[in-house]
């Protein structure tokens, strides 16, 4: 039990920080899956050779349990944890990757004091290029905080947040690969209307957000400035910035990331039904 993480939920995020953790030179030994899909348990088996079981034989032999599971299956899982592990056995740390959900429902439903951490990743994980935000719960101390920081090091970048301000992070950092994915999608469309190949609009594109990525992240320098010097006076990308603000694309991003956080703030909430709005007004410092 030792050193072995447990990882409920074999999707996209789960694989994402089973094959982070695998690059980065973690075990397959002291690594276990449990997933319930049982054709995505046995592409998982025979991708990273890890041992693939049921939940509670996962959650048994392990000293951290990472929930990888949708915010609708968290109730049953934690259930089925808290069936497994002893009344008073609190050495057990549970990391939470759901959006949401708030780490006092996990500490409800399992053993008075377990420890709990929140965290919010993101897929870019699977390159070792994570962005995550990491909260403790009530009983979490630092050193289980040092813990899942370690953890998530090896696969990238790690914040450690309150816990209100996780609604936000969410929205920003949790979806925000896909936002990115987004622009470069529609920009490989708007090359292909101009006449180029589809392969060559996409390797213009793909090799375009990876350089902007990478001197945004080593340069220093902010993005309006990095902007302002791709920007030549009277030139092209005045002209394409021009219709960008023309279709208030700024205004778009304000309004998505507040609906993501709205999503984020309603799916953790056992109370509130879908559609119902939330108040994240209090996520602010
Ligand atoms: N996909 C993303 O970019 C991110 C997702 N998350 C969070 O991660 C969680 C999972 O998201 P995805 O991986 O995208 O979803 P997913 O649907 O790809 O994966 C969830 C997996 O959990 C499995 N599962 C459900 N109940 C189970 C159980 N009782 N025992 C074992 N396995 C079970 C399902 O079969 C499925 O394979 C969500 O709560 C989401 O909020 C957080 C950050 C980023
Ligand atoms: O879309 C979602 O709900 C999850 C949480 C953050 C990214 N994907």
């Amino acid at each position: 039990m030792a050193n072995r993480i447990a990882i409920i939920g074999g999707g996209k995020i789960g694989e994402a920080l089973l094959a982070g953790l695998i690059s980065s030179g973690k075990p397959t030994r002291d690594l276990v899956v449990a997933e319930r899909s049982k054709e995505r348990a046995d592409e998982i088996a025979e991708e990273y050779g890890v041992l693939v079981t049921d939940l509670p034989g996962a959650v048994e032999h392990a000293a951290v349990v990472v929930l990888a599971i949708k915010p609708t299956d968290v109730d049953e899982v934690t259930a089925t944890i808290a069936g497994v592990v002893d009344e008073g056995e609190t050495e057990r740390l549970t990391v939470s990757l759901v959006a949401g959900v708030p780490t006092e429902r996990y500490e409800r439903a399992l053993p008075a004091g377990s420890p709990v951490v929140r965290v919010m990743p993101n897929t870019p994980m699977l390159v070792n290029e994570a962005m995550s935000a990491v909260s403790p719960g009530r009983y979490a101390d630092d050193e289980h905080v040092a813990t899942v920081v370690e953890l998530l090091s090896a696969v990238g970048k790690v914040v450690v947040v309150p816990e209100r301000q996780m609604d936000a992070v969410t929205a920003v950092s949790g979806s925000g690969p896909a936002y990115a994915f987004l622009v470069a999608e529609a920009l490989i469309d708007a090359g292909v209307s101009l006449g180029l190949s589809r392969k060559m609009s996409t390797q213009l594109v793909t090799q375009t957000v990876r350089g902007a990525g990478i001197l945004l992240t080593d340069s220093g320098v902010s993005p309006a400035d990095l902007r302002a010097a791709v920007t030549s006076p009277g030139g092209t990308t005045a002209a394409a910035v021009r219709e960008l603000e023309r279709i208030n694309l700024r205004t778009g991003f304000y309004e998505a990331a507040h609906a993501a956080a709205r999503a984020s703030a309603r799916s953790g909430s056992v109370e509130s039904g879908p559609g119902v709005e939330t108040d994240i007004s209090s996520a602010s410092d």
